[in-house]
C-alpha cells in the first residue's frame, strides 16, 4: 500500500437498535427492474450498438422482465433513436413497462419526455445528488438548493409530460442518488418534498428509488437504512420502495437481499452484474437465490447458457468462469471428496427415486456441493465433475459411469483412478472422459481380443483362454462352451464367479448394440487381478473378463499370461445383478 488506511474511516451506521429485518425471511419476488441498457449500457468500453441492445431488450423481455430501464434518451443519438425504435416499431409487450433516466436539468427534462412521445405506457426516472460530498464538491449546493433541484424537476417533468404525453401512462420515479451517503433525515425530506409535488395517491404510486451509488458499508448498515425509511416515509401505501445497490465491496447481492427484508420491494439491477466500477447487485445471482430458497424469481432461467451468451454478446464482456450459476465452473468438481460426495449424492437420489417409484426431479434437491441441480438452469451433469491430478476415484467413476456407461465396482474404481492418477501426474492437466475412456480400454480392454461369432441365443460362441501355459479353445453352442469351460475351470482349480455384470449403452443405442459390462475380480498367484470385458452376450463378456485378467497378471497380453507355464491360476468371480 503506498499510504496508510488511516486516510479512510468506517462508515457510520444509522442508529436503529431495534431492527426488525434480521428475524424475517424473503418469502416473494420483489418487483425487479433491469437496468443493463442504461446502468449496464453507461459503463461499457463500447456503448451497445443498436444491434446488440435489441437482443438485450428482446432477451429481457424473454426472460420475464416487466420493467426495463431502455436508456438516457439525451445522453446520445443511439440512446434517443433506441427508445424511438421500441415505441415506433411498437417492440413493447403491454405488459412490460419502460423507464428512461434523466439529470434534474431543464432542457434535458424535456426532450427526454419527448422521447417517448406515442408510448402508451413509461416511466421516467428522475434523479439528482443528495449526498453531503456531492453537494459541496460537485454542485455547490446548500441543502436547499439540492432539495429544490428534486423538487423543481419534478414539476417540469410533469409540465411536460402533459404537453406531450396526452394519454400515456405515465409513472413517475425518484432517486436521491448517493443515497446511502446521504443523511438519512436529509433523503427523506427531499423524497417528501418530491412527493408533494407527484402527490401519490390510489392509482398514482411513486417509486422512490435508493441507489447505493457506491456501495460504502457492510450489508446490514443498509438495510438498516430501509428499514427506517420503511418506517418513517409518508404515503407508504403508494410508494414502492426500491433499491439500486452497486457492489463495490463485493456485496451487492448480501445488501439487496438484507434490504428486502428490511422492506425493499423492487430491485434494480444488472444481468451477471454489469455496470460502474464493480457493476450492479447482479439479477442473475439475485433471482436464482431466492429459487434455491424455495421462492419463485418470477424469472425464466432455465437455460442460463444462452442467458450468458446474449449478455456477453451485448457487453462485449466475458462472464467470469466462477460467477454464481452462470460461471463455466460453478457446477464442476475436479477435488477427490467433492467428486466422491457428489457420485453418492447422485447414487442416493437414484435409490429414493427408484423406491418412491418417481424420477429424480420430483425427489427435493439435496446434493452434496451442488446447491442447485444444473438441469434446473439448463446445464447438463457431465461437466458435474472434471479430472485432473487433484481428483479421486469417485471422480473418475462418475465420468465411466455418466459419459460411458460403466458403472465400476468399488475395489476397481480404487485400482483405475492409480491407473488415471499416474496419468494425470505426468500430463499436469485436464483429462477429459475421453482420455478417461482411452486409458480404461488400454488399461482392460485392449488385450482382451475375443474372436467372433459370439454366442447370442444358441449361435456359436467361440473364445480363448490362456491358463498355466496351456491354450485352451472354446467353441460350440453356448450351452456346450459353456460347460466345457466350467469343465476346464474346474480341472484347473479355476475358480470363476462373476463379481459384478453391467449393462452398458453403445452409442447406437439400439438393442442389439447394447453391450454387457463384466468386471472379474481374480486371484492369480495370490495377487488380485481385475479383468474387464465387455461384449454384447454376457457369456462372452465374461470370458473375456476373466482373461483380460489373465492377461494382465502376465503384465504384457494374453499370450503372456499363456506362456506362464506351471504358474496355479485361480480365478474369482461372482455373478450379480
Ligand atoms: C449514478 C449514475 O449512474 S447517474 C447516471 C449517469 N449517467 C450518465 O451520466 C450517462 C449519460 N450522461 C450524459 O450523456 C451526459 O452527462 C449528459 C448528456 C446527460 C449531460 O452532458 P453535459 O451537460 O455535457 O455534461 P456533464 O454531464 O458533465 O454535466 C454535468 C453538469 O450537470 C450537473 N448535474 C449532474 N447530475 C445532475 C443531476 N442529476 N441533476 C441536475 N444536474 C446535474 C452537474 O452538476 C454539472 O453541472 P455544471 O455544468 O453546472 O457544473
Ligand atoms: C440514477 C441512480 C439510480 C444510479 O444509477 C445510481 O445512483 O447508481
Amino acid at each position: 500500500m503506498s499510504s496508510s488506511p488511516s486516510r479512510y474511516s468506517a462508515f457510520t451506521p444509522v442508529r436503529l437498535a431495534d431492527r426488525r429485518w434480521p428475524d424475517r425471511m424473503v418469502e416473494a419476488a420483489p418487483r425487479w427492474l433491469s437496468t443493463d441498457l442504461r446502468d449496464g449500457n453507461q459503463s461499457l468500453v463500447n456503448p451497445m450498438s443498436p444491434e446488440r441492445k435489441l437482443a438485450m431488450f428482446d432477451l429481457l423481455v424473454r426472460m420475464g422482465y416487466k420493467e426495463i430501464e431502455v436508456g438516457f434518451p439525451v445522453a446520445s443519438q443511439d440512446d434517443h433513436d433506441f427508445v424511438r425504435m421500441l415505441i415506433e416499431q411498437d417492440r413493447i409487450p403491454d405488459d412490460v413497462r419502460i423507464s428512461v433516466l434523466v439529470q434534474a436539468r431543464d432542457e434535458l427534462i424535456r426532450r427526454t419526455v419527448e422521447s417517448l412521445a406515442g408510448t402508451p405506457r413509461a416511466n421516467i426516472h428522475l434523479y439528482n445528488a443528495t449526498a453531503p460530498l456531492f453537494r459541496r464538491v460537485v454542485f455547490g449546493m446548500t441543502r436547499d438548493e439540492c432539495r429544490n433541484l428534486a423538487v423543481e424537476g419534478t414539476r417540469l417533468m410533469m409540465k411536460y409530460a402533459e404537453a406531450t404525453l396526452g394519454d400515456c401512462d405515465l409513472g413517475f420515479q425518484y432517486s436521491p442518488e448517493l443515497f446511502n451517503e446521504t443523511e438519512p433525515e436529509f433523503a427523506l425530506e427531499v423524497c417528501e418534498a418530491v412527493m408533494d409535488v407527484w402527490q401519490p395517491e390510489e392509482g398514482r404510486e411513486i417509486i422512490l428509488n435508493f441507489p447505493t451509488t457506491v456501495e460504502r458499508s457492510l450489508p446490514h448498515v443498509f438495510a438498516d437504512q430501509i428499514e427506517w425509511l420503511d418506517r418513517n416515509l409518508s404515503h407508504r401505501e403508494h410508494v414502492c420502495l426500491s433499491i439500486h445497490p452497486h457492489n463495490d465491496r463485493g456485496t451487492g447481492v448480501a445488501a439487496s437481499e438484507m434490504a428486502l427484508l428490511a422492506g425493499a420491494q423492487r430491485i434494480e439491477g444488472c444481468l451477471f452484474g454489469n455496470g460502474e466500477r464493480a457493476g450492479n447487485v447482479c439479477l442473475v445471482t439475485l433471482g436464482l437465490n431466492m429459487y434455491t430458497h424455495g421462492v419463485d424469481p418470477g424469472i425464466d432461467f432455465s437455460d442460463i447458457t444462452e442467458i450468458r451468451r446474449t449478455v456477453e454478446y451485448c457487453n462485449e464482456m466475458q462472464v467470469s468462469p466462477r460467477h454464481p450459476y452462470g460461471g463455466d465452473l460453478v457446477y464442476t468438481a475436479f477435488s477427490g471428496s467433492h467428486q466422491d460426495a457428489i457420485k453418492k449424492g447422485f447414487d442416493a437420489l437414484t435409490v429414493e427415486a427408484g423406491e418412491a417409484g418417481v424420477s429424480v426431479d420430483d425427489l427435493p434437491w439435496s446434493m452434496p456441493y451442488l446447491p442447485i441441480d444444473p438441469k434446473d438452469v439448463g446445464r447438463t451433469y457431465e461437466a458435474v465433475v472434471r479430472i485432473n491430478s487433484q481428483s479421486g476415484k469417485g471422480g473418475v467413476a462418475y465420468i465411466l459411469s455418466a459419459w460411458h456407461g460403466l458403472n465400476l465396482p468399488k475395489n476397481l474404481q480404487v485400482e483405475f483412478a492409480r491407473v488415471v492418477q499416474a496419468h494425470a501426474d505426468g500430463s499436469g492437466g485436464e483429462i477429459t472422459p475421453t482420455v478417461v475412456r482411452d486409458l480404461f480400454d488400454e488399461e482392460y480392454l485392449s488385450r482382451t481380443e475375443i474372436t467372433v461369432p459370439l454366442g447370442l441365443g444358441g449361435r456359436p460362441l467361440q473364445t480363448t483362454l490362456y491358463v498355466d501355459g496351456a491354450r485352451f479353445d472354446v467353441t460350440g453352442p453356448r450351452a456346450d462352451a459353456i460347460r466345457t469351460l466350467g469343465a476346464r475351470l474346474a480341472v484347473w482349480n479355476v475358480d470363476v464367479q462373476m463379481v459384478h455384470r453391467t449393462g452398458v449403452e453403445a452409442a447406437a443405442g439400439s438393442a442389439e448394440d447394447r453391450e454387457v459390462a463384466v468386471y472379474a475380480e481374480c486371484v492369480i498367484d495370490g495377487r488380485q487381478v481385475w479383468g474387464v470385458g465387455l461384449d454384447r452376450d454376457v457369456v462372452a463378456a465374461s470370458f473375456a473378463a476373466v482373461r483380460s485378467a489373465l492377461a494382465r497378471a502376465g503384465e504384457t497380453d494374453a499370450e503372456g499370461a499363456g506362456e506362464r507355464a506351471g504358474e496355479s491360476v485361480s480365478a474369482r468371480m461372482t455373478l450379480v445383478g
